[in-house]
């Protein structure tokens, strides 16, 4: 994928004017500012756009001489709204969602129920009735105990009710990812069925796909696999990828039946720093195909229908988060060095991943040609934590001063999608960007807004 002229991790449409202000998709920051206050998240509608493209025709193209086909879905939980999932289903994409919730934002995007799947490790019954009555095209199950459940609920339908077409998420003892809580595919974990074999000798993962194979009220689509986020190291995939496929030839010569799909989720990383090297979409694709051909060459089975899951690779890029500087205060270190402290006007409620895994984020003023001596700074917010924390260290311009206009790159995923409103803060506005014109996709919180929530 091309970076933009400011480079990684800035998105594609970036650019910086002669006098020092950045403009993203033809939109000058200290206008956007101006007319939508600050903090926003400001997203790069064509960079979106075309990420979700080369993503979808990375796969496309690389699977196409395996003859079987691939899906790719946009996982909504990155960060969804309805724009953003009409824009993903207008550039070929299906939409993953993992709670009510998210399904609800699909569904009023237009995106019919067969180009949606539904997630989730513990769904209710309510939500199991709405993909039901959506037609969505996967449920992918998590337990046994919603086996069940999805096969009673499709009973309470009555006679002539069409089977609920579902996969199976099981684990593959594969752990990657760039956070141990953000790895999924490791055994002690809450999130799907291990293809590690049980005392009896069969495994989760075989117990519940024989229990769909065997259910009238249950259509067996495939196998889902997904191994954890923000991967930059490709091997986990293909070893995952393997354990899948050996599974779906057991599954076959147990039962008879050969799992027409197979799912290998999301979790391709980005750069989010100067210098870091996202996972290249075309490589992975390519590394992929070729192991499902030999694996499946190998086992004598049938090439199965792909799907993917990315999330952070098509909006995580695309977004940066605009804050006015504040309070500006050096703070000596016990080494004697000089870290300069800027608060910002937002923090841990519009971006808690550097306080929840750590994560590492790069900044810049955006507003002016700042100082050419830059000075150690930590970004910080304005919540009553010492962890909060937006970016952990950064050079900025030695004259950075209050009022700067100063921007978070890569914040697109998991950034808005986990926002919250500690210590009242009301959750900045998504304001997407495109040919010189924005548009506010989510509008700003208000007091108001959170004062309507409190009954007194
Ligand atoms: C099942 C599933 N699919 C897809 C994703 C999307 O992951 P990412 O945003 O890292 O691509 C996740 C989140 O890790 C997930 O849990
Ligand atoms: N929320 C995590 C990723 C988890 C993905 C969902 N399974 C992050 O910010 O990196």
């Amino acid at each position: 994928m091309t970076a933009g002229p400011l480079g990684l991790p800035w998105s594609a449409t970036a650019t910086r004017g002669a006098d020092g202000a950045v403009a993203v998709g033809g939109v000058d920051l200290r206008a956007l500012a101006a007319e939508q206050g600050t903090p926003a998240y400001v997203l790069d509608e064509a960079s979106f756009r075309a990420r979700a493209r080369v993503l979808r025709t990375a796969f496309e193209r690389a699977f196409a001489p395996l003859g079987a086909g691939v899906d790719v879905y946009y996982a909504g939980k990155a960060f969804l709204s309805v724009a953003v999932a009409r824009w993903a289903h207008q550039e070929g994409l299906r939409v993953d969602t993992s709670t009510g919730g998210e399904l609800a934002v699909a569904l009023r995007a237009g995106v019919p129920g067969a180009d949606i799947g539904l997630h989730g490790n513990n769904k209710s019954d309510a939500e199991i009735a709405r993909a039901l009555d959506a037609g969505v095209g996967r449920i992918i199950v998590d337990s046994l105990g919603e086996l069940d459940r999805i096969a009673a609920a499709v009973r309470a339908r009555g006679a002539g009710a069409p089977a609920a077409p579902v996969m199976v998420r099981v684990t593959t003892g594969v752990h990657a990812g760039g956070h141990e809580y953000i790895s999924t595919a490791h055994e002690d974990q809450k999130f799907g069925l291990s293809v590690a074999p049980g005392p009896d000798g069969t495994s989760p993962a075989m117990t519940a796909l024989e229990r769909v194979v065997a259910a009238p009220e249950l259509r067996l689509l495939g196998i889902h696999s997904h191994i954890g986020s923000q991967i930059l190291d490709p091997e986990g995939f293909a070893v995952a990828a393997g354990a899948v496929l050996r599974l779906r030839a057991d599954l076959a010569a147990r039962t008879g039946y050969l799992a027409p799909e197979v799912d290998l989720g999301g979790g391709f990383g980005i750069a989010y720093l100067p210098g870091e090297v996202p996972l290249d979409p075309e490589r992975i694709a390519k590394d992929l195909a070729t192991t499902v051909d030999a694996t499946c060459a190998e086992l004598g089975t049938a090439v199965p229908r792909l799907s993917f899951e990315p999330g952070r690779a098509i909006v995580g890029p695309t977004t940066l988060t605009l804050y006015t500087v504040g309070t500006v205060k050096p703070v000596r270190l016990d080494d004697g060095r000089v870290r300069l402290y800027v608060s910002v006007d937002g923090g841990m409620s519009d971006n808690i991943r550097p306080a929840l895994y750590g994560a590492h984020y790069h900044a810049a003023v955006v507003s002016r040609t700042g100082a050419e001596e830059t000075v150690l700074a930590r970004v910080v917010g304005k919540h009553c934590e010492s962890g909060d924390i937006v970016v952990h260290e950064v050079q900025l311009p030695a004259d950075v001063a209050p009022g700067d206009l100063l921007a978070v790159a890569a914040t697109g995923a998991y950034g808005r999608s986990m926002a919250s409103n500690y210590n009242h803060v009301p959750r900045p506005p998504v304001v997407a960007v495109l040919d010189g014109a924005t548009r506010v996709l989510v509008r700003r919180e208000t007091e108001e807004d959170l004062l309507a929530l409190d009954l007194g």
